[in-house]
């Protein structure tokens, strides 16, 4: 990190700042400035003969701006790609081999995995901020929402004086559609949706250029999940930050996703802009998968699911890991592993597939080649 930066950050923690309105470019512009570049990420947990390999080599892009849903059933790798990209993996998790590029406003590059924990922890606090999973839980009972706040921006905000830090509160309480009055509440007097507003208006304290959700929405209802969903659709377009939001359920990122990465068993299987995989899935997998969760809007469909479960990751099947629960899977799937790559059979732009079924047109069944 250079002086500069630090010298920068100490000018913006000094000064209460206001959320900029900024009009975000559409997801196609986005590509050209990325904010976080994920290159060939590995991570293991355990070590020796116990290891199992929760990551295998996962690139992934995240633009300037960008709303980017990760999805993929439980315990396919979603929160270690989120943990690992940000060093917040806990043992016995390990990152075994990659590099995270983290592209601040400013235009400097920092390569997060290299950096010190002293260097880290100024970015990750004024950068990079983390809505973790069952986060609406982790506020203390006894505190009033008020304190809890204030103390989160005194953290980082040591300079201010209390009516800066209440000013702030106040103005954050507002940005998440909570009245400021119930800063004075205990979170037991805050339904579940206010309580993850709440932790989503801390997460904002600093005006971080990327947010990183974890099931932010998984324990509330749906109309509560929608409204949710809407806000942070309306709070990056008035900010301007990056999102990865993750969760098992695809028909959720539809709502909310200028692109979708699905992943299966530690590894990134398909990519794309969200309307496209949601109305054209390319891999059997998203297909399945999109086909277990009821759409938030629209018309009913019938819900089919996918037969069997994800892999054991000590034990993974050879060639292609879905080739076991997927209906379509050829010889090539059981010994040959595919990569992720634009389809041979449809190629478009943006999109990425890993299945040996696009290495040709007369292979895809109809339901793919749509
Ligand atoms: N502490 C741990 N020790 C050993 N293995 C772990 C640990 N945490 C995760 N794993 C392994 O890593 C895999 C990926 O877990 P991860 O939590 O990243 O998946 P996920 O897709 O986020 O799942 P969920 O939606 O349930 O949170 C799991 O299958 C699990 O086997």
């Amino acid at each position: 990190m250079t002086t500069q930066t630090r010298q920068e950050r100490a000018e913006r923690s000094s000064r209460p700042s206001r959320p900029e309105v900024r009009v975000v470019p559409p997801p196609a512009q986005l590509a050209d400035d990325l904010v976080l570049d994920i290159r060939e990420l590995s991570v293991q947990y355990g070590y020796g003969e116990n290891a199992v390999q929760a990551l295998k080599g996962v690139s992934l892009q995240l633009g300037r701006g960008e709303i980017l849903g990760l999805a993929g059933e439980s315990g396919c790798g979603k929160s270690t790609l989120a943990y690992a990209a940000t060093r917040l993996l806990p043992p016995p998790g390990v990152i075994t081999g990659g590099e995270v590029h983290f592209r601040a406003v400013d235009g400097q590059e920092h390569e997060l995995l290299s950096l010190s924990d002293n260097e880290l922890r100024a970015v990750r606090w004024s950068d990079l901020a983390i809505v973790f999973q069952g986060a609406m839980n982790s506020l203390n009972p006894v505190y009033r929402i008020s304190r809890q706040i204030l103390d989160a921006i005194q953290v980082h905000r040591p300079t201010w004086s209390s009516k800066q830090r209440q000013d702030r509160a106040k103005e954050l309480m507002q940005l998440v559609g909570i009245p400021a009055e119930r800063l004075r509440a205990f979170p037991h007097q805050l339904s579940g949706g206010m309580r993850q507003r709440v932790m989503i208006a801390m997460a904002l304290a600093l005006e971080p250029q990327i947010l990183i959700m974890d099931e932010p929405t998984t324990a509330l209802d749906v109309v509560m999940q929608r409204q949710i969903v809407e806000q942070i659709v309306q709070l990056r377009d008035r900010m301007g930050f990056s999102v990865i939001f993750i969760t098992h359920d695809v028909s959720l990122l539809i709502e909310i996703a200028d692109r979708i990465a699905i992943m299966y068993a530690g590894e990134i299987i398909e990519q794309g802009p969200a309307e496209e995989l949601y109305r054209r899935p390319r891999h059997p997998y998203t297909r399945g998968l999109l086909k277990s969760f009821p759409p938030l809007k629209g018309p009913k469909t019938e819900l089919t699911g996918i037969p069997g479960s994800p892999p054991d990751l000590a034990n993974l099947p050879t060639g292609c890991k879905f080739h076991p629960r997927c209906p379509f899977a050829m010889e090539k799937c059981v010994t040959v592993e595919p990569v992720l790559q634009i389809s041979p059979a449809k190629p478009e732009p943006g999109r990425t597939v890993a299945c040996w079924l696009h290495e040709d047109e007369a292979l895809l069944p109809q339901e793919l080649a749509r």
